[in-house]
């Protein structure tokens, strides 16, 4: 047997996906960044295949990035499995999660899920546990919210497009003043000066708890952004929703601290909640 050569392996890109080992089905959702469809790789592994529209994303610093964004792995993040970046558009093939997005989730099972506690505060714990995976890696999201997570069997709830914000090139997304820029998920700094940290995702994560815990509603209802920043900087945060614990309305609150420094680090939130659950059930 021949000693194995160091540079086994390296040769070729891991995170290269061939689009012959592709099979492409029906689409799942389109928008501005393109095309999302189901797809079969290597005959058997489901997987969702994003085929970005030129333009929409600076494709290099991307795909540079795919090579790290492929390490991160864990039971309540959505896997990237690799990229086919040797055509345009090129794709992101990444696992496929068979309920869709958490906010379409809500709204749709609204009515067996609103007295259900116990499982609310169960997506948002494993949401938790995937920010402090994330956080411990020192991995910065930059647009946590119910629209960005998505559902899989047994209720199993999953972080998507984590980092992807970065690559964006329409600045109305990136910049805060643009108008597709998620100000409603945004604390004081990223309004003021674009201040990202896990801190900034900690914000966003007390905003996708509200989400969960109204069923899918809109932060704000029909207020406009220069409404919601006078107000996040006045200090005013979202009220409890009606069926949520006080004690749980009190960790969303202390998301909402208007000092990064004062909000607690994912690692501390996913103890708190686990503590709650107890409590509650
Ligand atoms: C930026 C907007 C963006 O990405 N949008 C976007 C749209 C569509 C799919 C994805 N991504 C993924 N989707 C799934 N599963 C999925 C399953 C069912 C479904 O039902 C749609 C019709 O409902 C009646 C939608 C999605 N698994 C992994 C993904 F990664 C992302």
């Amino acid at each position: 047997d021949r000693p194995v050569p160091p540079t086994a392996g390296l040769s070729h890109d891991k995170w290269e996906i061939h689009p012959m080992e592709l099979m492409l089905m029906e689409e799942l959702g389109s928008g501005q960044f393109g095309v999302v469809r189901r797809g079969k790789w290597r005959g058997s592994i489901d997987t969702a295949v994003k085929m970005m529209k030129e333009g929409t994303m600076s494709e290099d610093d991307f795909i540079e990035e795919a090579k790290v964004m492929t390490k991160l792995q864990h039971p309540n993040l959505v896997q990237l499995y690799g990229v086919c970046s040797k055509h345009r558009p090129i794709y992101i093939v990444t696992e496929y999660m068979k309920h869709g997005s958490l906010l379409n989730y809500l709204r749709r099972h609204e009515n067996t899920l609103i007295g259900n506690m116990g499982l609310l505060l169960d997506m948002c714990i494993q949401v938790s546990k995937g920010m402090a995976y994330l956080e411990r890696h020192n991995y910065i999201h930059r647009d946590l919210a119910a629209r960005n997570c998505l559902v899989g069997s047994e209720n199993v709830v999953k972080v998507a497009d984590f980092g992807l914000a970065r690559y964006v090139l329409d600045d109305q997304y990136t910049s805060s003043g643009g108008t597709k820029f998620p100000i409603k998920w945004a604390p004081p700094e990223v309004l003021n000066y674009t201040r990202f940290s896990s801190k900034s995702d900690v914000w966003a994560y007390g905003v996708l708890m509200w989400e969960i815990f109204t069923c899918g509603k809109m932060p704000y209802g029909r207020l406009k952004n220069t409404e919601v920043v006078e107000r996040v900087q006045r200090g005013i945060i979202l009220e409890k929703p009606k069926s949520c614990a006080k004690e749980i309305y009190e960790v969303m609150k202390k998301c909402w601290s208007h000092g990064p420094e004062e909000r607690p680090s994912f690692r501390v939130l996913k103890e708190q909640l686990a503590l709650v659950a107890q409590t509650l059930t």
